[in-house]
């Protein structure tokens, strides 16, 4: 990726493209002569580059193509940390970032890199991934996108009373465990941010903010929801929330109690729901605090509509979807009007896809549970005679699945995947079973985020 955009003069660091909020203190600086060129982006998002001896460095927040002067804030055996003390040629790429805590909340690694780069990158990391377990990809993947802010419809934030009874609400910052006050969110969907500040005047309301653990943040049809993690009954506190939630007109729960905290519903219970269309039709799918939900709501739609046009199914299918969660898939599936047997490993998650088949009328829909760890429950699920398998693991990957399916005689396979370490390592164990990656797809989940979504399909024989 040669991005070598116009020569700037040289300048400090501070306040430029999201170059500043950094205050670590180098534990080397470099003389004016010996500054890197950036070789490529690891898979985290930082710039790579080589000192004059060979070490390797990886520099925060520096773009492929540019010259830097960098400051290692920490030395490790193989290669050093650092960040940009000084830039001295820019990337045509590099925008100025849109939130003001970039460069210190750990919550997005790439705002300053334009949204066409973020997913050249994320093509690039799926590629290197699979070259490692010496798989190719048959054509470039799609890509599938959407606005790259404004997206996030789930979140949760940290609260902590610190020594001197200070109060903080956000996320954890960059590399640290301290939680950094968040103001301003632009992934998180507006009617979220929209709650931060007066978020923040709540909780400095509060009588005991030291029993509130965290908050989570969830945007549905039925409009927002917080869930406070609660650690200890407060009466008067419960009243204060209580009163928050009508004036901001959102719904409110608590989940109370130490050890095994339950929920409890101190608005009147929403119904938690999100629309799906599939093949025009439209779908909706209820959920509960704690339930897996697609953070994304435009790019799990091209998700959906991405699995209806590869996969194809006919009346006559009989679809097994593992991992299903609340049906997000399943449902969309079944609208094609074959069997589906939907696979999720938490019962409660189980009954809401079920009962979301029921809502939406579809009576070809089966749900089970099953934990998909388990060589016998993975053989027990196979045993159903799937036509087509789709498969949506969380991080750790479907090792065990994949090593069932690697020995069956299922035509297709989708796998969808939130890390694509694992995926290679399950993708090639489908390849050594006889299967062809025949479509590729990168998924912008995540955007301004290092992390992406990838969508591979496997097809026996050829
Ligand atoms: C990435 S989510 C996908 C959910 C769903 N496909 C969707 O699109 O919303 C992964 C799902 O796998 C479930 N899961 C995690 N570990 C599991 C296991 N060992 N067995 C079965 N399901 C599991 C989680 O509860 C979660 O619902």
């Amino acid at each position: 990726m040669a991005m070598l955009g116009r020569r700037r003069a040289a300048r400090p660091a501070s306040g430029t493209s999201g170059l500043h909020q950094r205050d670590k203190a180098p534990v080397r600086e470099f003389a004016d002569g010996d500054s890197v060129v950036i070789e490529r982006l690891a898979h985290d998002g930082r710039g790579v580059a080589h000192r004059t001896d060979g070490k390797a460095l990886f520099i925060e927040r520096a773009l492929p193509g540019e010259r830097v002067l960098p400051a290692v804030h920490r030395q490790r055996k193989r290669y050093d940390e650092a960040h940009v003390r000084e830039l001295i040629e820019t990337s045509d790429q590099r925008v100025e970032p849109a939130c003001r805590h970039f460069g210190q909340c750990g919550g997005c690694d790439l705002q300053h890199f334009a949204d066409a780069g973020q997913r050249q990158h994320k093509l690039a990391v799926l590629g290197e991934h699979l070259a490692r377990e010496a798989l190719t990809l048959p054509a470039a993947p799609e890509v599938l996108a959407a606005d790259g802010h404004g997206y996030r419809r789930r979140a949760r934030l940290g609260v902590k009373v610190d020594a001197q009874g200070g109060i903080h609400l956000g996320f954890r910052a960059k590399g640290s465990h301290h939680l950094l006050d968040i103001h301003q969110c632009t992934i998180l969907v507006p009617r979220l941010t929209a709650l931060l500040a007066p978020m923040h005047h709540q909780l400095a309301a509060l009588e005991a903010p030291r029993h509130v653990g965290h908050i989570e943040l969830i945007d549905s049809d039925a409009g927002a929801t917080l869930v406070v993690r609660q650690l200890r009954e407060h009466a008067g506190d419960r009243v204060r929330w209580q009163t928050f939630a009508a004036a901001q007109g959102v719904s409110l729960a608590w989940w109370l109690g130490r050890d095994a905290a339950q929920l409890e519903w101190l608005s009147a219970e929403p119904e938690l729901r999100y629309r799906i269309v599939a093949d025009g039709r439209d779908v909706t799918l209820t959920f509960a605090p704690g339930d897996f939900v697609q953070v994304n709501a435009t790019v799990n739609q091209r998700l959906i509509d991405t699995a209806l046009t590869w996969l194809a199914p006919d009346p006559a299918a009989r679809v097994l979807d593992l991992y299903a969660g609340v049906g997000n898939l399943s449902l969309a599936l079944a609208c094609r009007g074959g069997e589906v047997l939907g696979v999720e490993g938490s019962p409660a998650m189980v009954g809401r896809l079920a009962a979301n088949a029921r809502r939406n009328d579809l009576g070809n829909v089966e749900a089970r549970q099953a934990d998909l760890t388990q060589v016998a429950e993975v053989c027990e699920v196979l045993d159903w005679a799937p036509s087509l398998v789709v498969l949506d693991p969380p991080r750790d990957g479907a090792d065990i699945v994949c090593t069932q399916l690697a020995g069956s005689a299922v035509p297709q396979l989708l796998y969808i995947a939130c890390d694509p370490a694992t995926l290679a390592r399950d993708a090639a164990r489908l390849v050594q079973g006889g299967y062809r990656i025949t479509r590729a797809a990168v998924a912008d989940m995540f955007a301004q985020t290092a992390h992406l979504e990838a969508m591979l399909l496997f097809e026996r024989g050829g």
